[in-house]
């Protein structure tokens, strides 16, 4: 058997589609959506990264704000841009790129951002709202994964999933929208005993861990639907590199019933999602209806 390959790049050009449509609408109201980029100092995945989202924010219709600041940037001068852009009434989405340097702290700067504007869904406030089942910012990476589980299997409820990786911006939030839709959810990471075993209980099997090509195929439940979240450069010889995910694509696509690749399988939907975000974030701000299929 060979897995179905679930094509990220599609799936997010959609999601871009109707997120345009939801802001010709707007439009015609008067309304455009915002979305501020703050990006600090110049690692150059986060380059990359933040050019991307201004392009496509431009492309769907919305207003892009960038702000690039120097790595030296002081948290007081970096509080008060958030601060400025929380007043803003043309900015209906923030976002701080991450990593943030050294010397900044991460949790206090977004923890300043306005939670109606934290389209990344990273403030305490939406973390709360979400793991109560309340209406939330979802991080994006962990919507977009929602998203194609969805359009894969249709109703979620009662499969087993297994989340490997428990971070704030993917592993933890996945799994609480994993529960929101009534899977049996374990939480695994790098230190789980018998992961090869708990990993081969999962109907769906979300790799969130960080750690290049970790889950072989021999792990995975034949016909489980296999969401890869990882994005690892490693070497590929004669001084070049090349993308992998967490879980090791050639064996596990043997096993697999659908399974997403890695380039151009979950990341694509991250900055879909992010846009998606700020299109919400826009409606909820004017009192409108959200746009269906965009939000949990
Ligand atoms: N404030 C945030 N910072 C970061 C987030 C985030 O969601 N919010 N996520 C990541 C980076 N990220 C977006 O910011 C992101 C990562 C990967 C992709 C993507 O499309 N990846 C491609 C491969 C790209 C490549 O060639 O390197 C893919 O997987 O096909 C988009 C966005 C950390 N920071």
């Amino acid at each position: 058997m060979t897995a179905q390959i679930i094509d990220g790049k599609v799936f997010a050009a959609r999601v871009r589609g109707q997120v345009a449509q939801g802001v010709t609408k707007l439009k015609a109201r008067g309304i455009t959506p915002g979305l501020a980029v703050v990006l600090v100092g110049d690692d150059p995945a986060s380059e990359v990264y933040v050019r991307n989202k201004g392009r496509q924010t431009i492309e769907v219709g919305m207003a892009s704000f960038e702000h690039r600041l120097s790595a030296d940037t002081s948290e007081a001068d970096l509080l008060a841009l958030v601060k400025r852009l929380n007043a803003d009434p043309a900015v209906h989405g923030i976002l701080v790129q991450l990593p943030l340097p050294k010397h900044l702290n991460a949790d206090l700067v977004i923890n300043a951002i306005d939670p109606a504007k934290d389209v990344d869904g990273f403030h305490i406030l939406n973390v709360g709202l979400l793991g109560t089942g309340q209406k939330a910012m979802v991080p994006c990476t962990p919507l977009g994964c929602l998203m194609m589980l969805r359009d894969q299997l249709g109703r979620l409820e009662g499969l087993n999933a297994v989340v490997v990786g428990r971070s704030n911006i993917v592993g933890k939030p996945m799994a609480q929208l994993l529960l929101g839709e009534s899977c049996t959810v374990t939480i695994a990471h790098s230190r789980t005993r018998n992961l090869a075993d708990v990993c081969r209980g999962a109907d769906i099997l979300v790799a969130a861990v960080g750690r290049p090509e970790m889950i072989p195929g021999d792990w995975i439940k034949p016909g489980a639907t296999v969401i890869d979240v990882g994005i690892n450069r490693v070497d590929a010889g004669a001084g070049k590199t090349r993308l992998v995910g967490d879980v090791q694509f050639e064996t596990a696509v043997k096993v697999a019933g659908a399974i997403t690749p890695v380039p151009g399988g979950v990341g694509p939907m991250t900055i879909a999602c992010l846009l998606a975000n700020t299109l919400t974030a826009c409606c909820r701000a004017h009192d409108l209806p959200e746009p269906e299929g965009l939000t949990v």
